[in-house]
């Protein structure tokens, strides 16, 4: 199923996209006066195909929910029965994921990929449990090969699903206590970035807890042999052996499926993993995906390795204030939509931005051209 999804997917559209350009100057309205607003209907105008791409309505939100063997390893001061309980909360609908998708209208799928406990059947849950959380990727592999394709298929089933259901755009959530130390080894190791500068506060830690993060993170890459030999460029001279801020190294895996799927299982979660599968899917079928944060973005890492092309149907939806998510879209070259220095995941930052990119899309269906209107265009 991931090798028929991969096949499935088609880059960029250039000639929808030179005419979305075109379109958007003939709009009555100075040329850019939409700024990263044009930038968004163009972009979905090339993943469509079409000028102008359909309005991406409705929208599904799936948050994927998982555990973390790296619990263990005290880097999140959150106790993990949080993220059993946190599920419980979105399918009764008391968590702010569920606030903002009332807001937006967007209904929500819970998946459990692989939460530590087993959860009672529910509607708006759907079960594809991996195992009851990872092992601690700090010791060696959180997961197997086997469980990390296992677990990207999940995502594929569940776009496939919403989208069979009528869904027009797909938002990717998460929930799992301690994903944010997954997250930055993902980030670490498919940036070539240095774990300190991509390993934040997560939910909010102190800064000794921050430095164990780091050195766990650290220790993830090395035990898993992910850990590139090349010195970070700009680290010369520094004389610690540690990378100075801003250095940059080769990312640590090269670009075969392969080798990607090696590096998800060493050191993601299951989340991430069914994240990457659904980014590929909504790819395959040309529906945009918006992205949410830091774990959204670690999985759309793994997605752009298993195909570049994927990245051309996405959105990023926010920027969030773990610093391993700008790390993450710079390399993926999106500009996020909102920056409200929201931490929280669930999809939070996807459900506010999606509005803004039907807004988007709508201005290339319903705003006259100068012709049509004939208001008069500035002189050249
Ligand atoms: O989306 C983000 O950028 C984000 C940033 C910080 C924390 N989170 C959420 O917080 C949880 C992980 O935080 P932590 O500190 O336990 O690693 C997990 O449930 C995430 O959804 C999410
Ligand atoms: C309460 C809580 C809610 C969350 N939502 C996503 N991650 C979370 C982490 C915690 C701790």
């Amino acid at each position: 199923m991931l090798a028929e999804t991969l096949a499935a997917i088609r880059p960029a559209d250039q000639r929808a996209l030179a005419e979305a350009r075109a379109h958007q100057d003939r709009l009555t309205k100075p040329r850019g006066s939409l700024g990263a607003m044009e930038d968004v209907a163009v972009r979905l105008a090339g993943a469509a195909g079409a000028c102008p791409p359909p309005v991406p309505s409705p929208a599904a939100l799936a948050i994927f929910a998982a555990d973390h063997g790296v619990h263990a390893r005290g880097v999140t001061p959150w106790p993990q029965e949080v993220t059993v309980q946190m599920v419980a909360n979105f399918l009764s609908g008391g968590a702010v994921a569920n606030a903002f998708a009332a807001e937006a209208g967007v209904p929500v799928t819970v998946v459990d990929v692989g939460v530590a406990a087993d959860l009672p059947d529910a509607p708006g849950l759907v079960k594809r449990k991996i195992a009851y959380g990872t092992a601690d990727l700090s010791q060696g592999p959180a997961m197997t090969v086997d469980q990390a394709v296992r677990a990207l298929e999940a995502g594929i089933v569940v776009a496939r699903n919403l989208v069979a259901e009528g869904a027009r755009c797909l938002i990717a959530g998460d929930m799992g206590i301690a994903n944010t130390t997954a997250s930055a080894a993902l980030v670490s190791v498919f940036t070539g970035s240095d774990p300190a500068e991509v390993t934040g506060r997560g939910t909010g830690i102190d800064d000794r807890t921050h430095e164990r993060k780091v050195a766990t993170v650290r220790k993830a890459l090395q035990v898993n042999g992910l850990h590139s030999d090349e010195p970070a460029a700009g680290a010369e001279g520094s004389g610690s052996g540690v990378p100075s801020p801003g250095a940059t190294r080769p990312p640590s895996v090269g670009t075969s499926p392969s080798e990607a799927l090696r590096a998800l299982a060493a050191v993601g979660g299951f989340e991430h993993a069914a994240i990457a599968g659904f980014i590929l899917y909504g790819a395959a079928a040309r529906v945009p995906v918006i992205l949410d944060g830091m774990i959204a973005g670690a999985g759309a890492l793994v997605a752009a390795a298993l195909d570049p092309a994927a990245i051309d149907h996405c959105v990023a939806g926010h920027r969030s204030a773990e610093p391993g998510h700008a790390v993450t879209l710079d390399h993926l070259g999106l500009r996020p939509l909102v920056d409200l220095e929201l931490r929280l995941g669930e999809g939070t930052g996807a459900l506010l931005a999606h509005p803004l990119v039907c807004a988007a899309v709508r201005v290339m269906h319903d705003v006259a051209t100068f012709d049509a209107a004939g208001v008069t265009e500035k002189p050249v």
